[in-house]
């Protein structure tokens, strides 16, 4: 199950977070590239003229990933288990969260899982999630929980992440999970970096010894990314994160 339940949900449909620095023109200068009053993307892409994108096919690695999944499902149900059932919680009426839930629960169900939604209005209280979640942590038949963030401002994010119990928080925001992924003995990964993860190695970017700049400062996803794309025997990259409020002459390779 935890194999499964790392690979599913979301595979983002581009890879632009993340790139490999380009090597400069030798007549480059600061001053031509920085004094025009460009704008920061302006003057990013002014530094980088070598820089060339490519645009990534995300649907088709997910159906590949999605494929493989389906296979390992269908290996464990002809082998007498039952398939395993993903539970997610979403609170509100957020639109873009409702997409995300549908298209993970879809991905889910395409693999051969049992997949569960279940919706509560905003008005829900942090206590009837907390039961809600207790319930499903008892439930044997209930292997995986996510809930789709952001919560209500009057629920709490990081007490639901905590009360998500840690052997079935396929989002591995329990702080848990996060000690033992910055420990290097993850049980679960969050999807997003591990989906660009996949990707990278489905297409065979080298990464080994490779700088590797990391447009995302977030916890779950930009600071994740980065400590799998250095680790030893995953990406063996030099990692930078950057923000916006990032000095662009950092990125000078
Ligand atoms: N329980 C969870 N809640 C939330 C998560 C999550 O992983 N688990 N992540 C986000 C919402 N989300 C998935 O649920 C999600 C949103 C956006 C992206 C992403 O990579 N976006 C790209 C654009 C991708 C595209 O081209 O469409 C970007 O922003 O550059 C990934 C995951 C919050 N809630």
């Amino acid at each position: 199950m935890a194999a499964a339940g790392l690979r599913l949900s979301y595979l983002p449909r581009s890879l632009s977070a993340v790139c490999a620095w380009p090597r400069l023109p030798s007549n480059w200068s600061p001053a031509r590239s920085f004094g025009s009053g460009a704008s920061a993307r302006e003057q990013f892409l002014y530094t980088r003229p070598g820089l060339k994108s490519k645009i990534i096919d995300g649907k088709r690695i997910a159906e590949a990933v999605k494929a493989e999944v389906a296979d390992e499902v269908s290996g464990l149900v002809s082998g007498g288990k039952r398939p395993p059932h993903l539970t997610a919680v979403i609170v509100g009426d957020d639109k873009a969260s409702q997409i995300y839930v549908g298209n993970k629960m879809k991905a889910a169900e395409k693999c051969g899982l049992r997949a569960t939604i279940l919706k509560r209005d905003s008005s829900l209280e942090q206590n009837e999630l907390l039961d809600i979640l207790h319930q499903l942590g008892r439930d044997e038949l209930v292997d995986g929980i996510l809930v789709q963030l952001p919560l209500p401002p009057h629920i709490h994010e990081k007490t639901i992440c905590n009360a998500v119990p840690p052997n079935k928080d396929v989002d591995a925001f329990h702080i848990d999970n996060i000690g033992h992924f910055c420990s290097g003995d993850p049980r679960f990964v969050p999807a997003t970096p591990l989906g660009v993860l996949e990707i990278i190695k489905r297409l065979r970017v080298p990464t080994f010894g490779k700088n590797v700049c990391i447009a995302n400062r977030s916890k779950n996803i930009g600071f994740t990314l980065a400590t799998l794309l250095h680790s030893d025997g995953t990406g063996d990259a030099t990692t930078l994160i950057c923000h916006r409020y990032s000095n662009t002459l950092y990125l000078l390779p």
